[in-house]
């Protein structure tokens, strides 16, 4: 099979109109890479003063009169480590590992700094949740913070989960200049499948199962160091970081601790000190479809309707919701991996993986296989081929053909579902997204009266009190990026689920996100405007009948358009803005975009 058959006329359609909005911007980007990477690492004009104090920490264990001699490539290592996320544990040990692989290929490292990491699993539903998207924003500064060092030839960035991924690669484009890979941690083993897990929920929700029974639940799901297992955005990042050829080939899903993974964690840092391509060079408009085309094939999280646009631009592209609906229609999904279906990330990485997923895609031409990787020699195509141990040896397999188990990763010429099924919906409340990749078909057309609440809390209470048990469509407002962050909702899925499996027509309508774990519910959300935007969100009222139409998409209010306008917008709630740190981000609220350019503070 060609490993660059002709390129989906789609596909190089909208590649182009990227490439096109974004000439002027890129070609600036590209302007300050080039002049930075034209003068080197600035440790060389730095004065002693300065290059003193960048080695003066060093201990008997590290290189100092390698860093103090400057001659010979120093790598920065960006980590996002800490114990709160099952995710992020096994970093504690990675500096020192990757710190003797840099030294044993030539080079030397250094921890340039640390970046936050929220667990979104820990926050869900809390106060914590609101500063969650921001939190994106705290971490690519944080990784400017540590690379403005400017005394490094490479950078390693460690994280993995929703928003650190994310802000590590937007920070990361800051220095574009810099040749910059990517070193992921794994996927926990396999636990309680998250389908039980889910079912549990709903008996609790239901008030079935007690309290007990339902921490036994998600103690036996969540279980142990390593990524949740589910295909969230955590585990999308890992996906979309691979397709932007970030990773090494095959690096993804290797769990924690195991000698693949430890191998390939020693691999990044030898492959990082030879590295010359720089970051900027590699995120280009090609690796940005190569992205958007993995996530929709996957069924991967909405939330990279948000995190994608901020990315593309922190590299000078311009990307938006039209490309993913566009690149929709023709990218068929390929994986069932919970919520979209049963199985788990492990049994996606088992059943064939990212090898098999980008020989799927290049071969139909459905991504830009030419598209360069920090494995330099070839393009995304080649990483078909992943790397893979014989014995205690890191080599690359051979080519991943046939999926291991078609139930869970299918071949193009079978998919799970003729398209990816990312859709925008358009109508009189502006533009949402939707994910159907994981809505049975009987549930993509709702049409149900609206029941309005300003805050999730509300609606929980609500349903205990049996006042959702009907056909509705619930609205959720004032949870846009201005009004408090745009928090996950993702507490709302089991008493909507609840309330589906009663038969019920049920809708979700929000200015907030749901997490990549939510799925069974249509739910329109990241509606811009958003309602604190004066968004006509804030002109619903309970009673009005909503229309929430995935197959035309349309997100229609029945009401009409002169009387909607003579409504008010409702009062936002009492500024929630105050405890749990959230005080301290009124800045970001106030300077926020919205969510169609990817929510961000950076403009
Ligand atoms: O976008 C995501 O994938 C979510 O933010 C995820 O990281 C979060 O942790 C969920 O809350 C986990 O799912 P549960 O809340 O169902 O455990
Ligand atoms: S996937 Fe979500 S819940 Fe799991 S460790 Fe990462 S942020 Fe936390």
């Amino acid at each position: 099979m060609s490993l660059h058959p002709v390129l989906h006329p789609v596909v190089d359609a909208v590649t182009r109109r990227i490439r096109e909005r974004s000439r002027t911007s890129r070609a600036a980007y590209l302007e300050r890479l080039r002049a930075a990477a034209a003068q080197g690492p600035r440790r060389r004009s730095l004065g002693c003063a300065n290059r003193a104090h960048g080695f003066a920490g060093c201990t008997a264990a590290d290189d100092k009169a390698a860093l103090r001699d400057g001659a010979i490539p120093a790598i920065g290592i960006v980590t996002s480590y800490n114990d709160m996320l099952s995710a992020h544990q096994p970093y504690g040990a990675y500096p020192e590992r990757l710190k003797a692989a840099v030294r044993a290929a030539g080079g030397v490292a250094q921890v340039a700094g640390g970046v936050p990491a929220m667990c979104d699993g820990v926050t869900q539903g809390e106060p914590g949740m609101e500063l969650s998207l921001f939190s994106r924003e705290v971490i690519a500064m944080g990784t400017a913070v540590a690379l403005s060092h400017g005394t490094f030839d490479g950078v390693l960035c460690l994280g993995v989960c929703d928003k650190i991924v994310p802000g590590l690669l937007i920070g990361a484009l800051s220095f574009g200049h810099l040749p910059t890979v990517f070193v992921p941690a794994g996927p926990m083993p396999s636990g309680l499948p998250n389908k039980e897990k889910g079912r549990i929920r709903q008996l609790y929700a239901e008030g079935k199962v007690d309290k007990d029974a339902l921490l036994e639940a998600e103690a036996a799901s969540y279980h142990a160091p390593g990524t949740c297992t589910f295909y969230g955005t955590a585990n999308s990042n890992q996906m979309l970081v691979e397709m932007m050829g970030l990773h090494l080939p095959g690096a993804s899903f290797a769990n924690p601790g195991t000698p693949l993974r430890d191998a390939l964690t020693d691999a990044a840092a030898r492959r990082v000190v030879g590295l010359r391509t720089p970051i900027g060079e590699i995120v280009d408009e090609r690796a940005v479809v190569n992205a958007v085309v993995g996530l929709l094939a996957t069924g991967g999280s909405t939330n990279h309707t948000l995190h994608l646009p901020a990315i593309a631009a922190a590299a000078g592209i311009a990307l938006s919701w039209e490309d993913f609906a566009d690149l929709s229609a023709v990218v068929p999904l390929l994986a069932r991996v919970y919520p979209n279906g049963s199985a788990d990330v492990n049994q996606f990485e088992a059943a064939g993986g990212m090898a098999f997923l980008i020989g799927e895609l290049a071969g139909a031409g459905l991504l830009h296989g030419d598209a360069a990787t920090v494995w330099e020699e070839e393009g995304i195509a080649a990483y078909r081929r992943p790397l893979r141990l014989e014995g205690e040896a890191l080599v690359r397999g051979e080519e991943v053909r046939e999926s291991r188990d078609p139930a869970v990763l299918a071949p193009v010429s079978a998919p799970m579902a003729a398209e990816g099924g990312l859709r925008v919906l358009t109508g009189p409340l502006g533009r949402a997204v939707v994910k159907v990749s994981a809505v049975k078909p009987d549930h993509r057309v709702i049409e149900a009266p609206a029941r309005v609440f300003a805050d999730q809390e509300s609606v929980q209470a609500a349903f205990r009190r049996g006042e959702l048990h009907r056909d509705v469509v619930v609205v959720v407002r004032f949870q846009g990026p201005k009004a408090n962050g745009m928090p996950e909702l993702h507490k709302l899925t089991p008493p909507l689920g609840v309330l589906q499996d009663l038969g019920y027509r049920v809708a979700l309508v929000t200015d907030g996100r749901m997490s990549g774990a939510s799925g069974k519910v249509p739910a329109a959300i990241h509606v811009t405007p958003e309602a604190a935007a004066g968004g006509p969100l804030g002109r619903v009222r309970d009673g009005d009948v909503l229309r929430l139409d995935t197959e035309r998409g349309t997100l229609e209010l029945l009401v009409e358009a002169a009387e909607l306008d003579a409504r008010p917008v409702a009062d936002a709630p009492a500024d929630a803005g105050a405890g749990c740190g959230r005080e301290l981000f009124g800045v970001f609220r106030r300077a926020v975009g919205s969510a169609d350019s990817g929510a961000s503070v950076f403009g």
